[in-house]
């Protein structure tokens, strides 16, 4: 699995932070319009220069699928 993320809780979660709320905020940005391609979103919370994401599949009972991991490596990959 994602290294940098701990599945706990049927979620996958992974807190980022960045220099400032600008920073966060494009980082969030492309997150969404990752979401949008995939058809898959995360619950997601910003404070400041921290953005933390949890990544669950509603549709299927609130547990963790494919469709999350594939979601958590396309934005681990972003900031590569
Ligand atoms: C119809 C639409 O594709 C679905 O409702 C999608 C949208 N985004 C979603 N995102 C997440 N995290 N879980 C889902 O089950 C889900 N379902």
């Amino acid at each position: 699995m994602e290294s940098n993320w701990k599945h706990k809780d049927d979620k996958l979660t992974r807190t980022f932070e960045f220099e400032d709320f600008v920073n966060a905020f494009g980082f969030m940005s492309k997150v969404a319009l990752l979401a949008e391609k995939q058809e898959h979103h995360p619950n997601w919370s910003n404070v400041y220069n921290e953005v933390t994401i949890e990544l669950t599949s509603h549709d299927a009972g609130n547990k963790v699928t494919e469709k999350d991991h594939r979601l958590a490596n396309a934005i681990d990959a972003l900031l590569k």
